[in-house]
C-alpha cells in the first residue's frame, strides 16, 4: 500500500485533531454540571481503573481551554473536533432545566477557536450520559431516542450558526456492546445478547431523528454537515480459506454493517446476515422472537440517508477466524461465533488492542466503496497509543504509513475529506485511565496546571498539514513548537484582501 511515490492531499482536505468531554474537561461537578455514567462507573469501581486517575479532572480542559486553543493553532489545523458533556448542559437530563453556565462554558470556547479561524467539529455525544437518564434505563429505554432528541434540540439551537460540523453520537457499538452488553465500560450492565441490541437500535434512531431535526431547522439557514462516527477496524481473515473468509464477512457485518447499513445502504435496515443470524441463533437458545429489535418500515426510512457524511474511527485491523471457544450465551460474540488475532510482526502499541497494520484503512475505504456506493467520509478518529515519552517514533511511524495508505485510497477513488488525530493531548482512555498516552501533546497530570508539551509527532503533523505531504525522514532540530504561520483559513483571507486592493488600485489608477 506503498509505491515509494509521493502523493499530495486535495486542496480541500481538512486536517484536524480529536478529543472528548469526560476524557478532557475536568470539573466532573463544578457549575451545576451533574453526574455522568462515566463518572459513576469509575467512582464506584475506583479498582477497575489500570492507574486509578479517573476524569474528575483529567486535563482541566474546562480551565486550560486558551491553552487548547493555542495548541491547536501551534499544529496549524483547520478544525477542532470536540465534545459537549449532556449532564453539564442538561443536569436533569431533560430540556426543563437548561445550565446556564454549562451553554457559557461551550460558547466562549467555540469563540475562541473562531477567533483563530479553527472551525469546531462538535460531537454532540460521546459516552457520557447524565446518570439520571441511566437511572430510568438509559439508552435501554426507548423512551433515550426523545431525550437525546431534546438534548440535540437544545445544542443546535445554542450553537448552529457557530458550528459547520457535526457529529451526533460518537460509536454506538462501544456505547452498546461495551456498556450494556458488556461490564468493561460505563454503564457496565452486563446484559449481554440482549441490553446491547436494544441500545443499538435506540442509538441510531436518536441520531436519524437529531440528523432530521437539523436538515428542518437549520440546513437551510447554516448548511451545515452532520455525520455519526462510527468504529470501523478492519478485519481479514486469518487464512484465506472459504470457511474463514465467511467468518470475516459476517464480522464485518456484525461490527461494521449493524452501524452503516441503516443509513448508508440502498434498502437500509439492518445487514439481513445478522438479522438471519441472530434470529436463528435467538431460537436455538429458546427465545420465541430474535433478540435484535427489528426496525419497523418507519424506522428504516428515518434512519436511511440520515447523515451528511461518515465518520470513520480506524485504529486497527484484526484477524478473523471461525472458532468452536464457547464465548457467553447470549452475547454478540456467541452470534458471531468468531476468534480475533493480529499478525505478529504488527507493532505493539501501549493498548492491548492496537497493532499497527495502516493497510487496513486502504482496504476498508474500498470495502465502503463497494458496499455503499461511494459514501462522502471524514476520519474522524485516528491514532496510537505509548508511554509517557516524548520522542514516540512509534506514533509518527503509523501516522505515516497510514497516510500513505490513506491517499491511494483517495487516489483510487475514496471520498474523504478530512482526518483527525486521536488525540490532541494525552487524557483520561476510559478504563485505562491515563496508563495508555494518545496525544500529540503530553500531560504532566501531576502538575496542577496540567502542563501540555509538544511531541515529536505534534511537530510531524504540523509538518504534514503545511507541506502537505509526507516528508519521509523529515525530523525537526528540536521538539519547541510556535505559532508561524497563520492558519489556511486566515491565508485564504490575507490573498483575497491582496486581490481586492489590486482591484482597488487598478480602479483608481486605470493606465498604470
Ligand atoms: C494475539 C492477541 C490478540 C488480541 C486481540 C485483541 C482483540 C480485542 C478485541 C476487540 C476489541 C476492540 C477494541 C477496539 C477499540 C477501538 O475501536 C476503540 N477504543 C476506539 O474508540 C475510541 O478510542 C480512542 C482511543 O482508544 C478514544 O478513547 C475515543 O474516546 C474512542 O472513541
Amino acid at each position: 500500500y506503498s509505491d515509494g511515490r509521493i502523493r499530495r492531499f486535495p486542496d480541500d482536505f481538512l486536517f484536524g485533531v480529536s478529543t472528548s468531554a469526560y476524557q478532557v474537561e475536568g470539573a466532573w461537578d463544578l457549575d451545576g454540571k451533574s453526574e455522568s455514567v462515566w463518572d459513576r462507573f469509575l467512582h464506584k469501581n475506583p479498582d477497575m481503573i489500570a492507574d486509578g486517575r479517573n476524569g474528575d479532572i483529567a486535563c482541566d480542559s474546562y480551565h486550560n481551554y486558551k491553552r487548547d486553543v493555542e495548541m491547536l493553532r501551534e499544529l496549524g489545523v483547520d478544525y477542532y473536533r470536540f465534545s459537549i458533556s449532556w449532564p453539564r448542559i442538561m443536569p436533569d437530563g431533560f430540556s426543563n432545566n437548561i445550565n446556564k453556565k454549562g451553554l457559557e462554558y461551550y460558547d466562549k470556547f467555540i469563540d475562541e477557536l473562531l477567533k483563530y479561524n479553527i472551525k469546531p467539529m462538535v460531537t454532540i455525544y460521546h459516552f457520557d450520559l447524565p446518570q439520571k437518564l441511566q437511572d430510568l434505563g438509559g439508552w435501554a429505554n426507548p423512551l433515550c431516542v426523545h431525550w437525546f432528541e431534546d438534548y440535540a434540540k437544545v445544542v443546535f439551537k445554542a450553537f448552529a450558526h457557530k458550528v459547520p460540523y457535526w457529529i451526533t453520537i460518537n460509536q454506538p457499538n462501544f456505547i452498546c456492546v461495551d456498556g450494556y452488553g458488556g461490564k468493561a465500560n460505563a454503564p457496565g450492565i452486563g446484559s449481554s445478547g440482549i441490553g446491547d441490541y436494544m441500545c443499538i437500535k435506540n442509538v441510531m434512531l436518536a441520531h436519524a431523528k437529531a440528523y432530521r431535526f437539523y436538515e428542518t431547522e437549520y440546513k437551510d439557514k447554516f448548511n451545515g454537515s452532520v455525520g455519526i462516527s462510527l468504529a470501523m477496524n478492519w478485519a481479514d481473515p486469518v487464512i484465506n480459506n472459504t470457511e474463514n473468509y465467511q467468518a470475516t464477512e459476517l464480522y464485518r457485518d456484525f461490527t461494521i454493517g449493524l452501524y452503516v447499513n441503516p443509513i448508508w445502504s440502498k434498502h437500509g435496515d439492518f445487514p439481513s446476515t445478522v438479522k438471519d443470524r441472530v434470529l436463528q441463533r435467538s431460537r436455538d437458545q429458546g427465545y420465541m422472537q430474535s433478540r435484535l429489535p427489528v426496525l419497523s418500515p418507519e424506522e428504516i426510512k428515518l434512519l436511511k440517508g440520515s447523515a451528511d457524511f461518515m465518520g470513520v474511527n480506524h485504529y486497527t485491523t484484526f484477524l478473523v477466524k471461525t472458532t468452536d471457544k464457547v464465548h457467553s450465551i447470549p452475547s454478540i460474540e456467541n452470534d458471531i461465533g468468531v476468534e480475533v488475532s493480529f499478525r505478529p510482526e504488527w507493532k505493539k502499541s501501549q493498548s492491548s488492542w492496537l497493532r499497527s497494520a495502516p493497510y487496513g484503512i486502504y482496504k476498508l475505504c474500498l470495502y465502503l466503496n463497494k458496499e455503499y456506493d461511494y459514501p462522502a467520509m471524514i476520519v474522524t478518529e485516528h491514532g496510537w497509543s505509548t508511554k509517557k515519552v516524548l520522542k514516540d517514533g512509534s506514533r509518527v511511524r503509523n501516522m505515516r504509513e497510514f497516510f500513505k495508505a490513506l491517499l491511494l485510497a483517495v487516489e483510487d477513488g475514496a471520498r474523504v475529506k478530512g482526518y483527525t488525530a486521536w488525540s490532541l493531548m494525552d487524557n483520561v482512555e476510559w478504563g485505562a485511565g491515563t496508563s495508555e498516552r494518545f496525544g500529540l501533546y503530553e500531560v504532566d497530570f501531576e502538575s496542577k496546571e496540567k502542563t501540555r508539551t509538544a511531541r515529536l509527532s505534534a511537530l510531524v503533523y504540523k509538518r504534514i498539514i503545511e507541506r502537505r505531504f509526507v516528508e519521509e525522514g523529515w525530523k525537526p532540530d528540536n521538539l519547541n513548537i510556535s505559532i508561524i504561520k497563520t492558519s489556511r483559513a486566515q491565508r485564504n483571507n490575507i490573498e483575497l484582501y491582496f486581490v481586492l486592493i489590486i482591484c482597488l488600485l487598478k480602479k483608481i489608477f486605470p493606465h498604470q
